[in-house]
């Protein structure tokens, strides 16, 4: 399921970023956009070598090893990211409201339009980039971590589909014989009642994704340096120039956090009087905490819950009912072994 999601908010991503359908959940993606995928991974990865081989700069300057791959890389990149620019750019400077689009590209040439010394096409490449590569991974991942808990927990996933059960309480699945996979366009319909407002009234399901947060946080260690010297709470000392790090994966985990049953996934401990509480991020910086606190928790957020609202309403793990009656599919395709 990870490779799964993984593609799907690669398109959604792309197609909140650029507005192009990349169709990388097709059995066979078009040339260019896998091109594109394949790319991105793989300087994805080259970032991480980059990190860890401190003679990186030195290959690079021969051109040898992996440094060889990656400029190729960043050339495909480059070449279709520029060609998306360029085209969006005589899309904008058209000015025609038919073909005006929402995506994050076009309405920042648009505002490049008002000011054109604005962005540079460099620069409007790297925000671009740098919203997939933050929200792709870290979503896709805590999606991944999410199924799991459920299945490992069958418990939860039975409260959680009887919360999902208000989006449509007429029964939305009526019709799809029983046992068969639900056609596009009644996931579609179904989809479609996915607002904003309902999915904000679901506690629950809101509880489930922070409690998979806590304990898989897809950014499970994180890095800052000290710009000066100061003095911590319990009396450590931090000199300029140290590197800190705050493990989010082991704040999770803190019994003196969480209480004894710290381990065990129970979505229940955020909420309180029937509503699911947000606790302070100094405490569960799974977004980080303090002024660089990510840019796009409530969107990546929203798109989770789309995501586990439409699979839990149409695929089970082999949960028999609702009110009694299967009116869900039940098609076991999560288990956990
Ligand atoms: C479950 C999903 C996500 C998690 C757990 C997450 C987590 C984080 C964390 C821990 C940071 C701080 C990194 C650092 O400064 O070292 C961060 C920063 C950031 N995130 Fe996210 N993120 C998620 C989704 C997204 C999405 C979907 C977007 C964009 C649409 C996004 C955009 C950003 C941006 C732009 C920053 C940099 C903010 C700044 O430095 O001022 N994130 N995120």
């Amino acid at each position: 399921m990870q490779d799964v999601f993984l593609r799907l908010l690669f398109d959604s991503y792309c197609k909140v970023g650029f507005g192009l359908d990349m169709s990388t959940l097709q059995k066979t993606p078009p040339a260019e956009q896998l091109a594109f995928v394949n790319a991105f991974d793989d300087c994805n990865a080259m970032m991480f070598v980059r990190y860890v081989d401190p003679l990186w700069k030195f290959k690079r300057w021969l051109k040898v090893g992996k440094e060889v791959k990656f400029a190729k890389d960043v050339a495909t990149l480059d070449s279709i990211v520029y060609s998306f620019i360029e085209q969006r750019r005589k899309e904008v400077l058209k000015e025609n409201e038919d073909i005006k689009r929402h995506d994050l590209l076009s309405r920042f040439l648009a505002a490049g339009e008002v000011d054109s010394e604005r962005y540079t096409d460099q620069q409007i490449r790297d925000i671009i980039l740098n919203f997939i590569i933050a929200g792709r991974d870290t979503t896709a991942l805590t999606l991944s971590w999410f199924l799991y808990c459920i299945c490992k927990y069958p418990r939860v996933q039975e409260k959680l589909v009887e919360e999902l059960s208000q989006i449509e309480p007429e029964g939305f699945i009526e019709g799809v014989p029983r046992g068969s996979f639900p056609s596009e366009s009644q996931i579609h319909r179904f989809a479609k009642l996915l607002t904003y407002e309902k999915l904000s009234r679901m506690p629950y399901l809101q509880a489930c994704l922070q409690e998979t947060l806590r304990l898989y946080p897809p950014v499970p260690l994180d890095l800052r340096e000290a710009q000066g010297r100061d003095v911590y709470p319990d009396g450590m000392i931090v000199t300029k120039g140290d590197c800190v790090v705050v493990a989010t994966y082991a704040m999770g985990r803190m019994t003196f956090l969480w209480g004894e049953d710290a381990e065990e996934f129970k979505p229940e401990r955020f909420i309180k009087n029937g509503i699911c509480e947000q606790e302070s991020p100094f405490k569960f910086p799974a977004f980080w905490a303090g002024p660089r606190m990510c840019l796009g928790k409530d969107f990546a957020m929203l798109q989770m819950k789309v995501t586990v609202a439409i699979l839990l309403s149409f695929f089970r793990n082999g949960i028999s009912s609702r009110h009694g009656q299967s009116t869900y599919r039940k098609v076991n395709i999560f288990s956990v072994e």
